[in-house]
């Protein structure tokens, strides 16, 4: 089960670079909450993203998962998952085969894990789907196999990276409504790169704001789309305080 306590996340002086381009963050997210992460396209979010989950590691600096120190713990071994914008569903295995992965690499599994299959099926909205093959899914769909599979792995934190961008409002929007229910339903700490203020706006919670690889401004969603919001948010999605 997971721990409905949730993890926190801290990344503490972590510097990283790519060539010339380098990040800079010090940053601490709270246990159990959802985190939206915006800022104009380079700004650094994906790199956030891969350095909690260890896909990158720390030129310098700490990465802590609930209290834990991560920095050199590989990205298989850390409590997380993540969701792209591809999916990465396997082409030749059903909907609920794709969802078992998450559950054991070899599909060798127990009727516990079965039971977990078809729960996060029916909690996606796919019960009635699970002998489908991915390419008989809408793009929609195919997302809630992503989010199927990484809720049988039942990792205190979830990363969600631009997932639902390739999908049109109304979907993206039911999208959306599924994460915030399932994130106090499950106590993950959910942490989603958009660059839609509309989903911001919409899953709540605290928004991260970087800009040119370091945290311009955090704090709580609702405040960022007031004209109390932090000048350079308001600048960046062209917000209107008089409007
Ligand atoms: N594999 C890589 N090799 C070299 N530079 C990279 C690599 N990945 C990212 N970068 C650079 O690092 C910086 C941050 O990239 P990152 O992908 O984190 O930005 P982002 O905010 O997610 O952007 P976008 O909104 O366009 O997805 C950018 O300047 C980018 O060009």
């Amino acid at each position: 089960m997971t721990d409905k306590a949730g993890a926190s996340i801290t990344l503490n002086k972590v510097a990283f670079s790519y060539g010339e381009t380098g990040v800079d963050f010090d940053l601490a997210i709270e246990p159990a909450s959802i985190t939206t992460v915006m800022g104009p396209s380079g700004a650094g979010k994906s790199t956030l993203l891969n350095l909690i989950a260890g896909f990158e590691l720390p030129r310098s600096g700490r990465v802590l998962i609930g209290g834990t120190d991560v920095t050199a713990t590989p990205p298989s071994e850390r409590p997380v998952s993540m969701v792209f914008q591809e999916n990465n569903l396997f082409a030749h295995l059903t909907v609920e085969q794709n969802v078992g992965l998450g559950r054991s690499p070899a599909l060798r599994l127990t009727d516990a894990d079965r039971a977990a299959i078809a729960e996060a099926l029916d909690r996606t909205g796919l019960g009635d789907k699970p002998k489908r093959l991915p390419r008989e899914l809408s793009g929609g769909e195919r997302q809630r196999v992503a989010l199927a599979r990484v809720l049988v792995r039942d990792r205190p934190v979830l990363l969600l990276d631009e997932p639902f961008a390739s999908l049109g409002p109304s979907l993206r929007e039911d999208m959306v409504d599924l994460v915030k229910a399932l994130q106090p339903e499950r106590g993950m700490t959910v942490v989603f790169v958009t660059h839609q203020p509309e989903d911001a706006r919409r899953i709540g919670g605290n928004m991260v704001f970087l800009d040119r690889g370091t945290v311009a401004a955090i704090g709580e969603t609702v405040t960022f789309f007031t004209k109390d919001g932090p000048a350079a948010f308001r600048d960046y999605i062209g917000f209107d305080a008089g409007a």
